[in-house]
């Protein structure tokens, strides 16, 4: 079977992980690479390219629907929350950490950094979660694969960059840094999981149907849904977090809007029952826009689209 990836470090690192796991199932893979205009188009910020949705899986959707490869690993954050017909996420593979991690040019923390430090980042989410919890802050574009945004780190061009630490685990990389609250940094939905497409074939889907794991695969439905219904895509400021509780009998539910300036943001953080808990997800959807998500949602993309953005830093984020 052939397993299709981008050719980041980052994702080649999950795809080995995959092929590795179905080896060990006795299940033998090669290994294409596929380019995705994420990959290409690095100089400028992600939701200018194609919108941001779906930059870093488009391209290996149509190679598998043109049938030139049977799998396709994600990061399963990157996957638009449509999917094509005939592309069934087969297995979902237990969560890393999904939290982001500030990693600064001295090792100071993020309430140490001094005002106007200059923090990069390439996700609009983060930024103005920056923005809210420290407005003196400067944020900065900041793209690249995550060699890239080390190395621009080291080289002093920021006081301190923001990750996520599931990717800096999937490189094996241990690097200190400060791991930051979904209280005030809820990470975009389904962050630190790997997602595991194939072609709709009964083979490769009962070969590949064994990584699932099935408490990632409820949280990371439940994410889904609370988001579902703001339209926002990949890039606008949304955060959607959903944890187990140790009895595992309730889901732990964090999800925000924020407009992109950081001033204002509605929020939910509830616990919900396992037992029907997919149609409480729907409920705190609904509730999310009524709050108004959905609007600063939509103000969020039209800003975006007019490349606009109206905050005292007036830096790029
Ligand atoms: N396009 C950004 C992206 N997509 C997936 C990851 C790795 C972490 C994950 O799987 O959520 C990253 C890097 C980051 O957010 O810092």
């Amino acid at each position: 079977m052939i397993i299709g990836t981008r050719g980041s470090q980052l994702a080649l690192a999950q795809t080995e992980n995959v092929a590795r796991l179905l080896k060990e199932r006795g299940v033998e893979t090669s290994i294409q690479i596929i380019k995705t205009s994420g990959d290409r188009f690095t100089d400028r910020p992600l939701h200018a390219v194609s919108g941001g949705v779906g930059a870093f899986v488009r391209e290996l959707d149509d190679v598998m629907l043109a049938g030139e490869i049977d799998i396709a690993v994600h990061s399963m954050k990157d996957m638009p929350t449509i999917r094509p017909e005939g592309l069934p996420t087969v297995a979902v593979l237990k969560r890393d950490t999904p939290f982001d991690i500030l990693l600064t040019y001295d090792g100071t923390t993020l309430d140490e950094l001094p005002e106007q430090a200059i923090i990069g980042t390439s996700s609009l989410r983060r930024t103005a979660q920056i923005r809210r919890y420290r407005p003196d802050l400067i944020t900065q574009e900041l793209r690249g694969n995550i060699d890239t945004r080390l190395r621009k780190l080291k080289e002093g061009k920021y006081d301190g960059i923001l990750l996520a630490k599931a990717g800096l685990e999937r490189m094996g990389w241990e690097i200190e840094g400060e791991i930051l609250s979904p209280d005030f940094f809820c990470p975009s939905p389904n962050q630190g999981t790997v997602a595991v497409v194939t072609r709709a074939d009964p083979e490769i889907e009962a070969a590949v149907s064994g990584l699932d794991h099935t408490e990632s695969r409820i949280v990371t439905e439940i994410e889904r849904i609370l988001i579902s219904e703001l339209g926002g895509g990949c890039t606008t400021p949304i955060g959607s977090y959903a944890e187990l509780t140790p009895d595992k009998q309730e889901i732990h539910v964090r999800a925000e809007v924020l407009s992109l300036d950081g001033r204002e943001d509605v929020r939910i953080d509830e616990f919900i029952p396992m037992v029907g808990g997919i149609e409480q997800a729907r409920e705190l959807g609904h509730r999310l826009v009524d709050m108004g998500g959905k609007r600063l949602a939509e103000e969020a993309l039209l800003q975006i689209s007019r490349n606009e953005c109206s905050t005292e830093n007036s830096s790029d984020y």
